[in-house]
């Protein structure tokens, strides 16, 4: 859904955060399962599937490239795949909604195929950058137009042979390495991806787990093209970076004690639970076995007070979605917080940096931006008042969680997306404790 509806929240301090909740299914996983088990031989079934828009976009476009999909519950698909070479051309432009995971790894995966395709995106997508894939990826012989300054829409011209490619790629990004390897199941040859820092793996686990071969280590993954897929139930974790807001809503606000239940723990999306801990936070970590292949952990966080760091960059990938949350706990942080290394958040689906700094700005704290981060001065909670989520999921989000150290209302715009990645935050959040309401 665009940006701009308008919806509001008026959040407002609540008490004390108490109990267990269990945050909706992983996004990264979400969009993977629906892409792997349309391409497989049978029939798999996904359970814990995230119910938001972004997943849903991408299930509707492979719905539209002739896979047929069944929801026998909410949370649930049975996807009939097709085989790798099974899908059929659509009948138009397809929408990928607000997702870059959705129309990055697309934009691989659709190279290798017979047909042409055109991916397009709401107003924030729009504005992102897609050289990052077009580029190796027409090293790889595929034909994909962006609009003007390397933006969607993506134009791929099908019918492109594609080879192999041994490639190291210039920005730590789970999307691009995921967008090459998916092209490279349909390239002669192998395709060998190496990152400058290691990235969320779930492309390798899962193609692994559907019977492709794969070698892969963090920062490092190889495959060949001219294999099969085959059809495997899939349990998705639940999302780490939709627990992040209530791991740092229950470390800032007094008298906190939050069990988030069977939270997907990947080590590459864990960065913000050592960042926080290196701070003072208090969180019990209870691993709770396996699901879908991913270790879970129940995560107990009691309140602590925080005091303020200097961000170590070795974490800056493994918690890249964390940051809007993680500035509002240095904004509360006892001492000066330094984030560096982290130019990425300027093109997630608003600038995370100036976002964030014009919004914390707004409620009273002290924050200076660099181009690769920001200085975080800490402070004894927020005064209140308005801020603009930009249409970004994460700012709206973390902005709930500002409030629940505010003296005075906080009102926070354009709230919509919010639904892309977590459909039920106000009403969890409000169970949990928040003051939160739609305005
Ligand atoms: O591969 C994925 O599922 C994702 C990778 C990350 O993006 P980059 O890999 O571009 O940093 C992350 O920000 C996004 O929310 C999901
Ligand atoms: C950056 C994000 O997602 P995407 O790139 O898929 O839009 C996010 O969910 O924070």
């Amino acid at each position: 859904m665009s940006s701009g509806t308008g919806m509001d929240w008026i959040a407002s301090k609540g008490g004390p955060l108490r109990g267990e909740l269990t945050v909706p299914g992983d996004k990264s996983v979400s969009h993977r399962a629906i892409m792997l088990a349309s391409l497989a031989d049978g029939v798999s079934r996904i359970d814990g599937f995230l119910e938001g828009e972004d997943a849903r976009a991408t299930e509707a476009i492979f719905r539209r490239m002739g896979v047929r999909i069944d929801t026998p519950q909410p949370g649930s698909r049975v996807v009939h795949g097709v085989g790798i070479d099974g899908l059929r051309a659509p009948d138009g432009p397809l929408d990928c909604g607000n997702a870059g995971t959705g129309m990055r790894l697309l934009a691989g995966l659709l190279a290798g195929q017979p047909f042409d395709t055109v991916l397009v995106g709401d107003a924030s997508l729009s504005k992102r950058p897609m050289r990052r894939v077009t580029l190796p990826l027409a090293r790889m012989g595929a034909r994909i137009d962006t609009g003007e300054g390397g933006v969607p829409p993506l134009r791929i011209h099908g019918g492109s042979a594609l080879a192999g490619i041994d490639i190291e790629t210039e920005v730590a990004s789970a999307q691009v390495k995921s967008a090459l390897l998916l092209a490279g199941l349909y390239a002669r040859g192998a395709t060998t991806v190496r990152e400058p820092h290691p990235t969320r793996d779930y492309t390798e686990r899962m193609l692994q787990a559907l019977g492709w071969p794969i070698e892969f280590s963090p920062g490092h993954a190889r495959l060949e093209g001219g294999h099969r897929l085959a059809a495997r139930d899939i349990v998705v974790p639940a999302d780490f970076s939709s627990a992040a807001f209530f791991i740092v809503a229950a470390s800032l606000v007094p008298g906190s004690e939050l069990t988030l239940r069977r939270v997907g723990v990947n080590p590459r999306r864990t960065g913000l639970l050592h960042v926080l801990r290196l701070m003072g936070a208090d969180i019990t970590e209870t691993p709770a076995g396996e699901q879908g292949g991913e270790p879970v952990s129940d995560l107990r966080v009691r309140h602590a007070p925080l005091r303020g760091i200097e961000v170590p960059e070795e974490h800056v990938a493994d918690m890249i979605d964390e940051f809007p949350a993680l500035f509002v706990a240095a904004a509360c942080a006892q001492g000066t917080t330094v984030v560096r290394g982290a130019a990425e958040l300027r093109v997630k689906e608003s600038d995370r940096i100036a976002t964030m700094a014009t919004g914390l700005r707004a409620i009273g704290a002290s924050i200076e931006e660099t181009p690769d981060g920001a200085i975080i001065h800490g402070g004894d909670g927020f005064d209140g008042g308005g801020v603009e989520s930009h249409g970004d999921h994460r700012i709206a989000m973390s902005f709930a969680v500002a409030a629940q150290l505010s003296r005075g209302e906080v009102r926070v715009g354009d709230i919509a997306n919010v639904a892309t990645s977590f459909p039920g935050f106000e009403s969890l959040a409000a169970g949990a404790g928040f003051g939160l309401r739609a305005a």
